[in-house]
């Protein structure tokens, strides 16, 4: 395409290469020489490139940066990315699209959440002050008490991105401006770091194994650096690198976190939730068992031709047996045997030493999702009765993001399904919100179509013989195995365009095209994960156990999930509380805060464009484009139109001369209209489509070439002159 290439204009330039993140970049042009231009990029580096590289000229919202991208007169991808980057380069962290704010993790301390911020954005329309999280939570309670509705406040991002903080922020501003502070602000507040330390790990949430680099669950870690020796001697308990289930990641610290001072803030934190001394001690007690038990040593026998296991560990087993309130032998055998019942007659079996280690560790996991079940509940009574009659309230959700690995399982299906359940939900309302900025601007926009996700969230949970189901009816069947599994649903889904053939070995893996990208979903361990069973035995000793919180664990009922329905697979509790989830989501007023990290580091200042670049995607928020690609993506107020593109009309005075929206539909008719009448005059702003767009760039750059080409022969002219005359 040719343009103009004047020194500083503003420019989109051809990524260097077609890496699956490499977008256009912003530049400005410092001078051309035969062929070559030179540019100067948003990092301030300057550097030659081809002038073809040059793609077009820059809108002038992207030249100089918007609070909320959705006025982005061409809101491309690449045009969000340079947004984002320009403010955060100024240390804007906060960046609005539309009702959605994009918070970019600073790493370092900013001056921005003091009172005078409080008092700034207490009761402002959001867009009269600069974008905020405050301005979030603010409008979120403005509506609530406007309205009468239960708001929610969805965060999300990948770990390190920030969720957590912005969730803290948010509750803070919302104590400082919900009155004095009280009683039930302090709770709501310390509700948080209780949910952090039994809810969030270094990276990701594993109790029974740890990738590198990862830590458990943080209580753990906290625990054993600020317990008194005497409790801990009680527990018999010592230091963490001294706990199989601690040490899997090869990592026990986390930066910004001091175990032992964190220990105390959340047991300060408990009481304040009114958690008894005995219920925190109850826990404690749970904890140490479970550590106990991943230290627990088994040993593999053959007896008879067949497998079976031995617990040579007297130590430990004493130490799990007390704990657990349990005599030690029928500890150790409900942990190696299995026992079932056919016809009315109980057959035992003994475990090989692996089936034995999945018993365990189904044992842990099934003991400590049911503390975590156990924390939540009483977090929501105390903060129920403390509210009382009130209960219209404002949510935060604070979850983890699309995630695709180099090697995904069972745990990333069920993640990424939850993001396409929130995508849809994402899609849905910002859809609305552009249907209501046609109708503002009075743009007839029924013809507007966009695609959802639903295809997806069908083949994956909701439609008969979806994946989630065809899993669970290979994890109940007994003789199922991965294999077979991935068997069926190859031979289900087959057909379907969006079950993707996989790239890597086909009788292990198998894809699908998610609305953020392709992933790759490795089999084996499948169905084992989903099973999710501990065994009947365990179940029994339980309810022999003299520890009666163990057995009020184990028979409460509890909100969210029955967590003791037997047969129960992990796929069908994932999916009841996700419907749980999202029929709470639907009837609230929704906002969505998307964190970002700007870099691998950890470092304040510097931005890694690749990994921005992902996680933009991944977040879902391109889909704001798409809509806005599927109707009118160019848009720009007439007063703009006109100082751009007045020199393709005839006569048109500067803008600030004319009436401006007739100055703009005579430009459209002379120019446009050969390709198509589907432009149209809103009351404030022009909409137009890519095509109009680039056919009017094309002309003003003819135009500006034509100028050029007169202003040369008039300085020619000037030159020659000089000399000659
Ligand atoms: N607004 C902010 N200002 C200053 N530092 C921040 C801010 N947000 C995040 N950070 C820094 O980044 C670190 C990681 O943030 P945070 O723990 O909130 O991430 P996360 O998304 O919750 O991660 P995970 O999913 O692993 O729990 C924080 O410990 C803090 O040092």
């Amino acid at each position: 395409m040719s343009r103009i290439d004047q020194q500083g204009d503003w420019v989109w330039i051809k990524p260097p290469s077609n890496g699956e993140f490499d977008i256009p970049t912003g530049c400005k042009i410092v001078r051309t020489d035969r062929g070559r231009t030179l540019v100067c990029d948003d990092n301030d580096h300057e550097y030659w490139i081809p002038s073809d590289q040059v793609l077009k000229g820059m809108h002038l919202t992207s030249q100089r940066g918007v609070e909320d991208m959705i006025t982005l007169g061409d809101l491309h991808e690449h045009a969000i990315l340079r947004n984002l980057h320009l403010r955060y380069k100024k240390r804007e962290i906060y960046t609005y699209i539309g009702s959605m704010l994009v918070a970019i993790n600073p790493y370092e301390i900013l001056p921005i959440y003091t009172k005078t911020q409080v008092t700034q954005y207490q009761g402002k329309k959001i867009g009269d002050v600069p974008p905020h999280i405050f301005a979030i939570g603010d409008n979120a309670y403005q509506d609530l008490k406007r309205e009468q509705k239960d708001q929610c406040i969805v965060i999300s991002g990948e770990s390190g991105a920030g969720k957590t903080e912005s969730t803290k922020l948010i509750l803070q501003y919302l104590a400082a401006i919900s009155g004095k502070h009280s009683w039930i602000e302090q709770q709501i507040i310390d509700a948080n770091p209780i949910l952090e330390a039994f809810g969030n790990a270094k990276t990701k949430s594993r109790i029974v194994h740890q990738n590198k680099g990862e830590r458990n669950y943080h209580i753990f870690y906290a625990m054993l650096a600020g317990m008194s020796r005497e409790e801990k001697k009680k527990l018999e308990l010592e230091d963490a690198p001294k706990y199989q289930y601690l040490t899997g990641g090869q990592t026990l610290t986390c930066d910004g976190r001091n175990d032992a001072s964190e220990f105390v803030d959340i047991k300060a934190a408990m009481k304040v939730l009114s958690f008894s001394d005995d219920d925190i001690w109850n826990i404690l007690r749970l904890l140490g068992a479970i550590l106990h038990l991943g230290n627990l040593k088994y040993k593999g026998v053959v007896v008879q031709n067949l497998d079976t296991t031995e617990v040579n560990d007297p130590v430990n087993s004493a130490r799990v047996a007390t704990l657990l309130g349990v005599q030690k032998s029928l500890l150790i055998d409900s942990l190696t045997r299995k026992t079932i019942t056919a016809q009315g007659e109980k057959v035992v079996s003994s475990l090989s030493k692996e089936a034995a280690h999945n018993a365990r560790d189904a044992f842990v996991k099934a003991i400590y999702g049911r503390i975590f079940v156990r924390i939540v509940d009483q977090i929501n009574k105390t903060l129920y009765k403390a509210q009382m009659k009130q209960r219209i309230s404002i949510g935060v959700l604070d979850i983890f993001g699309f995630e695709n690995f180099d090697v995904n399982s069972f745990e990333q299906l069920c993640i990424n399904y939850a993001n396409e359940n929130l995508q849809q939900f994402f899609v849905k309302h910002i859809f609305k919100m552009e249907q209501e900025d046609y109708t503002r601007e009075g743009i007839n926009w029924q013809h507007i179509e966009f695609v959802d996700n639903q295809e997806i969230l069908d083949m994956i949970g909701m439609k008969p013989m979806n994946l989630m189901s065809l899993i669970d009816e290979e994890s109940k069947f007994p003789k199922g195995t991965d294999m077979t599994m991935l068997a069926k649903l190859q031979s289900t889904h087959d057909s379907k365009t969006i079950y993707l053939k996989s790239k890597y070995d086909q009788s292990k893996a198998f894809g699908i095209q998610h609305f953020a990208g392709a992933v790759y979903y490795s089999v084996p361990g499948f169905l084992e994960k989903n099973r999710d069973s501990f065994s009947a035995d365990l179940r029994e000793m339980i309810d022999k156990s003299s520890n009666q919180f163990l057995c009020d664990l184990f028979n409460q009922e509890n909100g969210i999930v029955d967590m003791n329905r037997r047969h129960m697979t992990l796929s069908s509790q994932f999916r009841t509380s996700l419907d749980a989830l999202m029929r709470t989501l639907g009837v609230c007023q929704p906002s969505f805060v998307r964190c970002i990290k700007p870099n691998e580091l950890k470092k304040s200042n510097l931005f890694d464009r690749d990994l921005c670049v992902r996680q933009l995607r991944y977040s879902g928020m391109m889909e704001t484009a798409r809509i806005r690609r599927a109707g009118y993506p160019i848009r720009h107020t007439y007063k703009e139109f006109v100082e751009r593109y007045r020199i393709l009309g005839v006569g048109i005075p500067p803008a600030h001369k004319t009436d401006c929206r007739v100055a703009s539909k005579k430009i459209c008719e002379r120019i446009l209209n050969n390709v198509g009448e589907d432009y149209q005059f809103g009351h404030t702003k022009i909409f137009l489509k890519d095509s109009h767009d680039l056919l009017l760039e094309e002309k003003r750059t003819t135009v500006y070439l034509r100028y050029a080409k007169i202003c040369l022969k008039l300085s020619k002219l000037k030159l020659f002159c000089k000399i000659f005359l």
